[in-house]
C-alpha cells in the first residue's frame, strides 16, 4: 500500500474523466473506446507494454495530442469542446514532467523555473527567480543548485529541477511520464518518496506513467493497465495483480515483479505500528 494512501474513491467525483477515447495514427489504432477516471488526491500509476499508448493517453489529456474521438472532462469541463485559448486556461492547472526532463540547456535552474512564471503568471524577473528558488527547495535541491546549468547536474538533480518547473504555476494535477527512468535505484526510491511527500503536502492529484514496479508499490494508490487499446483494469495494486490476464500475470508475478513485492514487504514490515 502506498505511503499516505487514499484509495477509497467509490464515493468521489473524478477530477478527470476520459470517455470513449480513440487515437489512430494512419491505419494504426492505439486507443479505441478507452475509459479512465482520475480521482482527486490519488496517485494513479499507468502501466502497459511498450507501445500500448501510455504517453499518447497522457498527451491527449494535457492537450498535446488531438484524439480521433472521445471526451476528456477535467474539473467538470469537457476540454474537447473548448477553443484553444479556453483550453489553455485549464491546462495551466496541469504540471507536466516529460521523459528526459526537457530543461533549457542554455539557462541555469532558477532561470528555467522562472520562465513559466514570467510567461504565464506575468511576474517580474526578480520575483520569478525568487519563487523559482523556493520551488527548487521544495524538490529537495540545495540553494547553490539554482545557479547551475543542467549539464552540471546529476540525472537525479535534473529530474528534481524538471519537477520544480512542473510545479512552478502551482498545478492541481501533476502528470509524470516515466519519472524514474534513467535513475539508479537509490535515486529512484528518493524520487518516489518525493512524489508522495509533495502529493501529501500540496494536495496534488498525480497521473504517473511508469515501467518501474518499485514505483508502483511505493507510491501508487491505484494502477491502470493499458492493453488491447483500452484500460483493461484500474484498481488497487492487490486487485490488479490478481487479474486474470497473461501480461498482468507476467508483469506482476514474473521475476522482477516478485522482487518488487519482496522489497515492498520488507519495507512495510520495518515500518513502526
Ligand atoms: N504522433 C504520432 N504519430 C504516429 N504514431 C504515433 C504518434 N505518437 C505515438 N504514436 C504511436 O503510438 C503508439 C503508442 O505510443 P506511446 O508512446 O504512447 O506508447 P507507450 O505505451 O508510452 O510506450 P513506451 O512504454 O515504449 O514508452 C506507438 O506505436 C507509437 O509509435
Amino acid at each position: 500500500m502506498a505511503m499516505g494512501t487514499r484509495d477509497n474513491h467509490t464515493h468521489q467525483t473524478p477530477i478527470i474523466q476520459v470517455r470513449g477515447l480513440s487515437n489512430r495514427f494512419g491505419s494504426h489504432s492505439v486507443h479505441e473506446d478507452l475509459d479512465l477516471n482520475l480521482y482527486p488526491g490519488e496517485i494513479l500509476g499507468v502501466v502497459g507494454g511498450s507501445g500500448t499508448g501510455k504517453s499518447v493517453l497522457l498527451r491527449s489529456i494535457v492537450g498535446l495530442n488531438t484524439p480521433t474521438a472521445g471526451h476528456i472532462t477535467v474539473f467538470g469541463q469537457d476540454l474537447t469542446e473548448l477553443s484553444a485559448p479556453e483550453r489553455s486556461l485549464y491546462e495551466q492547472r496541469f504540471g507536466v514532467l516529460f521523459q528526459g526532463g526537457a530543461l533549457f540547456t542554455s539557462l541555469n535552474l532558477e532561470q528555467n523555473i522562472a520562465l513559466p512564471l514570467i510567461e504565464h503568471a506575468g511576474l517580474k524577473r526578480a520575483e520569478a527567480e525568487e519563487l523559482a528558488r523556493m520551488k527548487l527547495a521544495l524538490t529537495g535541491l540545495q540553494p547553490e543548485a539554482a545557479r547551475k546549468y543542467p549539464a552540471e547536474l546529476s540525472g537525479g538533480m535534473v529530474k528534481r529541477a524538471a519537477l520544480a518547473r512542473a510545479l512552478a504555476l502551482d498545478p492541481e494535477i501533476l502528470f509524470l511520464d516515466e519519472p524514474t527512468a534513467g535513475l539508479d535505484p537509490i535515486g529512484a526510491a528518493a524520487f518516489d518518496e518525493l512524489i508522495v511527500t509533495l502529493r501529501n503536502a500540496l494536495g496534488l492529484t498525480v497521473f504517473l506513467v511508469t515501467h518501474d514496479l518499485d514505483t508502483l508499490y511505493t507510491t501508487c494508490d491505484r494502477v491502470a493497465v493499458l492493453s488491447r487499446r483500452k484500460v483493461l483494469v484500474a484498481d488497487t495494486l492487490d486487485n490488479v495483480s490478481r487479474t486474470d490476464d497473461s501480461w498482468i500475470q507476467d508483469y506482476f508475478h514474473g521475476p522482477r515483479g516478485r522482487a518488487a513485492i519482496d522489497a515492498h514487504n520488507r519495507l512495510t514490515e520495518q515500518e513502526p505500528g
